[in-house]
């Protein structure tokens, strides 16, 4: 243990060898918080505390992962096993299972996941028969969970009256009955939503007090990373957990609060000091992960703040490249630009893929960066979005399996009753869920009791309803003996999913299929896992409890040596020697949704903060002048955010008067290839570099923009379609030919061999290994090579 204590400074060490009592670590990013949250755990074990006396929470799983396999090198694996190290929901969930009886709820509750919420809140409105336009089902949605994560029950709500004040104001009178209908429905189906498992903690933990004092004694020792995004949910829940022993430690920065959005609280952090009695303050100074330029300029930004606590950070790295802020016309033009750069400095510097992370502030954006990429052969792979998990394919599997292991579960239900098509109609299905109502039953036991109901259905669609229920109970049977894989193998076959998807021959119907595939690959990958594991199986519950709370981030097994595209939310907590931040806009980054206070804004601020600290060497900062946004190109100024930051951190790299002189790359601003003239891989590439750099002009760039006119919308208008407007990064209806060489990022390289329509419609068919394929323009990611 000392070989590894010597690795940490003598701030550090401070708090990773201090066991009791109540301490919080205040460091700004890098400082090496997580690492002393690491390097505590095993040093508490090495003093003899046993491990299953420590709760270690982390921000995702991955983290927490990470973590175990660290401590697991420093102590042994088998003793690393033993701690509870897992995000709120994954532990919680847990303890939840356990404990499920005491609430009402079934061991196997499902848990719902977004989709769940959305499409039942969706059926509740529709039920009701309330506006969708008023009652809009996302915004339902966040309402409820807002309550949620207050602790605002049913009960609660309804005996608040500036609640319903608000909600009436907000012309949603009804939100209170929705909220109770969805509160209810879920109880039934046996399902608890992400916000029920903190919010089911904490029920349990105040109305037990024999559940309390147990986990109580259980976690003696409580860790907590990234404490200053915990919402008023999970802090209860740390709270009344520590409240026994008050051996809690939480590390955080309030510079990196940014989940306020989800109600988190950055009182939290900024009130530890309050709740415990001699809390012991650590602060950390030093940065290890960033050079000078980028610590600096970090700081200088943050500054800008009015709510922060005060904090030093510096770096003993070298001063680094300064940041490069580069200005593109249009959003294509900046994603050739990020590809181009990166492409230069894995020559230049011999990197790796996994070198690079790309950050933006909304998701949207990492199309036209995507399409850069593409084109430069830059194998990639994005974060976040819609998660493998939630693909309709494997959604369509997944419900099956969930129904095998909780026939109540209604979502899972609706979903598969009548897919593949078995000739149960929606009448059918709504008269089932006004029985299931009536009965206060689930819509399972209704079908199975059929005979012994009123529910008006013909004798044909009777036989067809308790088909579907000898089908999911034979796969209850099977599910007694056989492994996670061995069950969804048999049930993708059974249920008909694979011929349903086979029967469609079209690409997406192969990608489908392509899904499918890798789900089960994941399956067996899961059960060989398991069996490494104590008392673990590789069964279906514990893959189905694997696949609920894993988020996006979990799933890098495919990781390999790609570039990083993510948005910053996603990007806390991780490193890459070089972070592009692109989009760098105002009404963007800051957004345009999050200018109205103070708060918000400087919830922003805190946003740039933690994406310019992700990186270690050299930091990238971009914008565009004009981006296709709603299908519509707006015009854009550079984000506030750059301007404040100390110029002499930054190296400002922004030729557009000598873009706009040279034709050649004028006519190249949207990344479209031009057959006619040799494609340019280099274009994007061309570091202007004038004898005197241009000098950003604060505040001006708008002007700027002006006086350089900006081209309208209407003279950059492509013959074709736009990127944007097309949804795809390629040709223009004149630039294509029959004969023309192209290659699909599917099918490989093909040949035209026929070409049809016009405008947007514009086909073409394309000989490809594969075969010949008809391929409309407009969505295929077509590039000429020939
Ligand atoms: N004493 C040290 N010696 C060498 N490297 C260190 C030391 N402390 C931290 N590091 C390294 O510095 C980097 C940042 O550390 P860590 O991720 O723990 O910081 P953090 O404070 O948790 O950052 P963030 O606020 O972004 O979560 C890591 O690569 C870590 O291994
Ligand atoms: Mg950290």
């Amino acid at each position: 243990m000392e070989k590894y204590l010597s690795q940490l400074n003598d701030a550090q060490l401070a708090p990773t060898i201090q066991i009791d009592g109540p301490m919080i670590v205040i460091a700004g990013a890098g400082s090496g918080k997580t690492r002393v949250l690491t390097f505590r755990i095993a040093y508490m074990m090495s003093k003899g505390i046993d491990p299953f006396n420590i709760l270690a929470l982390t921000f995702t799983n991955k983290a927490a992962r990470e973590m175990k396999e660290r401590i697991a090198s420093i102590v042994g694996a088998s003793e690393a096993k033993n701690l509870w190290m897992g995000t709120f929901h994954s532990v919680f969930a847990k303890i939840l299972r356990i404990e499920a009886d005491r609430l009402g709820y079934p061991s196997n509750f499902t848990i719902y996941d977004t989709q769940d919420s959305d499409r039942l809140i969706r059926d509740i409105i529709k039920e009701m028969n309330l506006d969708k336009d008023i009652y809009k089902y996302k915004q339902v949605r966040s309402r409820i969970s807002s309550y949620k994560n207050s602790l605002i029950t049913v009960r609660a709500y309804f005996q608040n009256p500036e609640l319903i004040e608000a909600d009436t104001m907000a012309r949603r009178p009804k939100m209170g009955e929705i909220y109770k209908a969805y509160v209810e429905r879920c109880f039934k189906a046996g399902a608890m939503d992400f916000d029920d498992l903190l919010l089911k903690t904490n029920e349990l933990l105040t109305r037990f007090p024999e559940v309390l004092a147990k986990y109580q004694n259980r976690f003696k020792y409580i860790l907590v990373d990234e404490y200053q995004d915990t919402n008023h949910s999970q802090y209860l829940i740390v709270r009344a957990l520590s409240d026994k022993f008050q051996n809690i430690c939480v590390v955080g920065d309030d510079a990196q609060s940014i989940y306020a959005f989800r109600g988190a609280n950055i009182n939290n952090i900024l009130n530890f000091q309050k709740d415990y009695l001699d809390v012991k303050v650590f602060r950390l100074e030093q940065n290890y992960r960033s050079t000078k330029n980028i610590v600096n300029a970090a700081n200088s930004v943050i500054d800008k703040n009015q709510t922060k606590l005060d904090k030093v950070v510096w770096t003993a790295n070298d001063d680094g490249g300064k940041i490069v802020v580069h200005r593109s016309l249009t959003d294509a033009d900046e994603g050739r630009y990020v590809a181009s750069t990166i492409f230069d400095n894995k020559m230049n510097h011999q990197l790796q893929n996994s070198d690079f992370a790309i950050l933006y502030r909304t998701n949207a954006q990492s199309r036209s960066i995507e399409d850069a990429l593409r084109k430069r052969d830059i194998p990639y792979r994005i974060y976040g979005g819609l998660s493998f998990y939630q693909r309709k394919e494997i959604k369509d599997v997944l419900s099956y399996l969930r129904l095998i292991i909780n026939p109540k579960d209604e979502e899972a239900l609706k979903r598969v009753i009548n897919f593949p098509p078995r000739g149960i109609g929606q009448t059918t299905v709504d008269r089932l869920m006004v029985a299931a109502n009536g009965y206060n039953r689930s819509i399972f036991e209704v079908m199975k009791n059929i005979d012994k109901t009123d529910v008006k259905v013909n004798s044909g669609t009777k036989r067809k309803l308790l088909d579907f229920v000898t089908l999911i109970e034979s796969f209850q049977v099977m599910n007694q003996t056989a492994d996670v894989f061995e069950l969804a193998e048999y049930v993708t076959k059974t249920s008909g999913l694979i011929r349903e998807f086979n029967k469609d021959g079209t690409p997406e119907g192969v990608t489908r299929m392509e899904n499918i595939e890798e789900l089960l690959n994941g399956m067996k990958d899961f059960v060989e896992g398991q069996r490494e594991i104590a008392d673990a199986t590789g069964s279906l519950a514990e893959f189905l409890e694997d696949v609920a709370l894993s988020t996006d981030m979990d799933n890098d097994k495919d990781d390999g040596n790609k570039v990083a595209l993510m948005t910053i939310h996603l990007a806390k907590g991780l490193e890459f020697p070089y972070v592009y931040i692109v989009g760098l806009e105002e009404d963007l980054f800051p957004s345009a949704m999050s200018m109205n206070t103070r708060s918000e804004l400087e919830e922003e601020r805190r946003l740039f903060y933690v994406a310019l600290t992700r990186a270690e060497k050299q930091a990238y900062l971009t914008y565009a002048l004009s981006r296709y946004r709603w299908g519509k190109l707006v015009d854009s100024e550079p984000s506030r955010f750059i301007e404040e930051i100390d110029e002499e951190y930054l190296e400002i790299e922004t030729p557009i008067e000598e873009r706009r002189i040279n034709p050649m790359l004028s006519a190249d601003i949207f990344g479209d290839v031009m057959p006619d003239q040799p494609r340019r891989t280099d274009a994007n590439n061309v570091r202007f570099k004038p004898a005197k750099r241009p000098k950003f002009q604060k505040g001006t760039t708008k002007k700027a923009a002006e006086k350089y006119q900006a081209p309208t919308p209407k003279n950059l208008k492509p013959v074709g379609k736009s990127n944007a407007e097309t949804g795809s990064a390629n040709l223009f209806d004149n630039n294509i030919a029959v004969g023309n060489t192209v290659k699909h990022n599917r099918f490989g390289t093909g040949e035209i061999i026929k070409i049809e329509g016009t405008g947007p419609d514009t086909k073409a068919e394309i000989k490809f290994q594969v075969g010949v394929k008809k391929l409309l323009l407009r969505f295929a990611k077509l590039e000429v090579v020939g």
